[in-house]
């Protein structure tokens, strides 16, 4: 099945209202060679993303939901309000989340849902620490957080899922292709197993340090379609570098 690549940029805690002039630039080089080989959205802080959405320039996304819709939960936003304020993604699970704020699979299942609810997308984030991998636990634990993070009724329409170890988050490090190919394999074959043929047009992302210069080969690995990018999604250059990457 061939499957639209996804190049979703994660911009974490960085970004102020005069970072729309990036957002901008992103959205002016993304002509119609790079229209023809991968969709392209940003998922910038909550403060921004009334104001990315409302440009109409590209897909926004929310880093992050509460499950439920509305109440007593200071600081936190929901997907309702994510959708009211423009977005057609949120994460769920990034890792940061899961380490900083002790999201379980429970919880990250339970955001899903309310993505699915308020009408996003969600964007399910899984991977292994450097501990995990260097033990020989990187499938255990990558299919436990499969099993765990999706509801029953995932579907390639409401659901994207990035694989992203966690030590190659942030770090310049990134495991081989065939690491990476070995777990969207298996992420895949789990997908199918539980989900069905419609699985297979699922889109699993890779994230972990990807950048222009490595882009085109861990882009070309069977099962990845496309890229969860931190770092390299603040510079329009490099985002679209990354996006440029595909044959
Ligand atoms: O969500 C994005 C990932 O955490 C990757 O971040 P990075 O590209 O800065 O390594």
């Amino acid at each position: 099945m061939s499957v639209k690549p996804l190049v979703a940029g994660n911009w974490k805690m960085n970004g102020l209202k005069a970072s729309v002039a990036e957002f901008e630039a992103i959205a002016a080089g993304y002509d119609a060679a790079l229209k023809a080989k991968a969709e392209l959205a940003i998922c910038p802080p909550f403060t921004l993303v009334a104001a990315f959405a409302q440009k109409g320039l590209l897909p926004v996304g929310g880093q992050d939901c509460h499950a439920k819709v509305s109440g007593a939960h200071t600081g936190d936003t929901s997907a309702e309000m994510l959708k009211d304020a423009g977005a057609t993604y949120v994460i769920v699970g990034h890792s940061e989340r899961r380490t900083d704020h002790a999201e379980t699979d429970a919880i990250v299942k339970a955001k899903t849902e309310a993505a699915w609810r308020a009408g996003l997308i969600a964007i399910v984030c899984v991977g292994e620490t450097h501990a995990e991998r260097t033990g020989g636990k990187t499938l255990d634990v990558v299919g436990t957080q499969v099993a765990g993070s999706l509801p029953d009724g995932t579907t390639a329409a409401n659901t994207v899922i990035a694989y992203e170890p966690v030590w190659a988050i942030g770090t310049g490090l990134t495991p081989t292709a065939a690491d990476v190919k070995e777990v969207h394999n298996f992420i895949r074959k789990e997908l199918v197993k539980r989900f069905g043929a419609d699985a297979n047009g699922i889109r699993i992302l890779y994230g972990g340090s990807v950048k222009p210069s490595n882009a085109a080969e861990l882009m070309a690995v069977e099962d990845v379609n496309g890229a969860l990018v931190g770092g390299a999604s603040l510079k329009a250059a490099d985002f679209l570098g990354i996006a440029a990457a595909y044959k």
